[in-house]
């Protein structure tokens, strides 16, 4: 099935008197339990993509489908509500609350899930430190965490509400090589064992070598698709 399809979107910013074409005619499809790399160098229009799949911002023209709704007839609560039951966020300056530790960083964006127990999210929590590898660092606040910790908080985060898709901008941009690869393996490793859909921007070739599929993207364009075979 696919969770995402573009058809034809444009988007346009303007910059006082200048139009930015940021996007054009972008035609994409992502299905379910795919490991995409969007790649391009400064300025293609990674983020501005992927805050279109994230409906965190809104296209000039064009249609985008997120599991089959149209996204184009939504109010901004509707899609606000579409937005934190299906899709998880990772940032690369990891974007955690620095006052809450760990745990309740992974819990915070249950609280607005009515329908869980206290007790559920618990476990929700518990269950993904555990897979991330943090079990024992619940406690803990983000600056007693290294950075590649942060970054396996925010990928808990992400998956504690059992997002349909998880979006990340240049995950491992604020991190050393090592622990960078460290992050990028954990994500596949998640990919390959919950069938967890991720779409991440990245202009490292290391990084994109680690795709499933790698769509290029330049002036606003994509450029061409290929799978990468030993992924
Ligand atoms: N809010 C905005 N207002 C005006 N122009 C914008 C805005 N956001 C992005 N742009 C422009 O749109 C184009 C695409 O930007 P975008 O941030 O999507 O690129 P990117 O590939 O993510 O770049 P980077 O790798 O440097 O983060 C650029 O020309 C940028 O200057």
């Amino acid at each position: 099935m696919n969770i995402v399809r573009f058809e034809k979107v444009c988007k346009e910013y303007m910059l006082g008197a200048e139009h930015i074409q940021a996007l054009k005619d972008i035609d994409l499809q992502i299905k379910e339990g795919e490991f995409l790399a969007i790649a391009g160098p400064s300025g293609s229009g990674k983020s501005t993509l992927l805050n279109l799949i994230g409906c965190i911002d809104i296209p000039s023209s064009g249609k985008i489908y997120i599991n089959n709704v149209d996204t184009s007839g939504q109010t901004p609560d509707q899609l606000s509500a579409l937005r934190a039951r299906t899709i998880g966020f990772i940032f690369q300056t990891f974007n955690l609350f620095s006052v809450l530790s760990a745990e309740e960083n992974v819990e915070y964006p249950l609280l607005q899930f009515k329908e869980l127990s206290v007790a559920q999210r618990r476990e929700r929590v518990t269950k993904f430190l555990d897979i991330v590898g943090l079990s024992k660092f619940g406690r803990h606040r983000p600056n007693q965490l290294s950075g590649g910790q942060r970054q396996r908080v925010a990928i808990a985060r992400a998956l504690a509400t059992h997002p349909s898709v998880i979006l990340a901008d240049e995950p491992t941009a604020n991190l050393d090589h090592k622990t960078g690869d460290g992050i990028l393996q954990l994500m596949k490793a998640i990919n390959e064992d919950n069938g967890t859909t991720f779409v991440f921007s990245t202009h490292d070739a290391k990084v994109m070598a680690m795709a499933g599929r790698l769509v290029r993207i330049e002036d606003g364009q994509l450029i061409h698709e290929n799978a990468v075979m030993h992924a």
